[in-house]
């Protein structure tokens, strides 16, 4: 493949964009050696390179990532780590109380959980959700998500789609 396996994820605890590769097993903040500009804006997650996700969103607008934890009764019981989701919703709720103890506070340990548990597919991007408006996301999700601080973590709120801890980060 031209892109020898890089794309571009959001490093949540910076904020900024960085380039990582699944088959290496690398990070870096700066363009790998050897991808052109071409190359780079065709690689999964570029729109992190430009406008949007990158910089500031809207006026009105807010930044957020969120970890997903869905269950039995969500709208569609199934991600990319569980093809069929049995869990209750009281489940889900202990196991997103366990992360939340865990993550204590902190954007780096909020992204690592999210990058590997939520069931959302924002998963691969540390949960990072860009930019949105109101109107945007599910009333409680976008309700809960303005009424945070930047820097600001929910407490677990539900969804049709499952069960979340929301961080807003702009
Ligand atoms: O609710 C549904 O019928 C299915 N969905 C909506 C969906 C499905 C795929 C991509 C984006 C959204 C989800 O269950 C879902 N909701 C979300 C979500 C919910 C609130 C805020 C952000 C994302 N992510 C997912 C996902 O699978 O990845």
């Amino acid at each position: 493949m031209a892109d020898q396996g890089w794309e571009i994820r959001m490093s949540n605890s910076r904020g900024v964009p960085y380039f990582y590769n699944a088959q290496k097993n690398l990070s870096c903040w700066d363009r790998p050696d050897g991808l052109t500009d071409e190359q780079i804006r065709a690689l999964p997650g570029a729109e992190y390179l430009t406008g949007g996700a990158a910089s500031g969103g809207a006026p009105g607008q807010v930044r957020a990532s969120h970890l997903l934890v869905k269950h039995s009764g969500s709208r569609r019981p199934s991600s990319w780590r569980e093809a069929n989701i049995t869990r209750s919703k009281d489940e889900a709720v202990e196991i997103l109380r366990g992360y939340q103890s865990e993550i204590s506070g902190s954007a780096e340990k909020f992204a690592e959980l999210a990058g590997k548990y939520s069931d959302c597919n924002s998963a691969r991007n540390g949960g990072d959700l860009g930019w949105f408006g109101h109107g945007q996301m599910q009333k409680p999700f976008e309700d809960a998500t303005f009424a945070l601080p930047v820097g600001g973590m929910s407490d677990v709120i539900s969804t049709d789609s499952g069960v979340h801890l929301i961080l807003r980060t702009g």
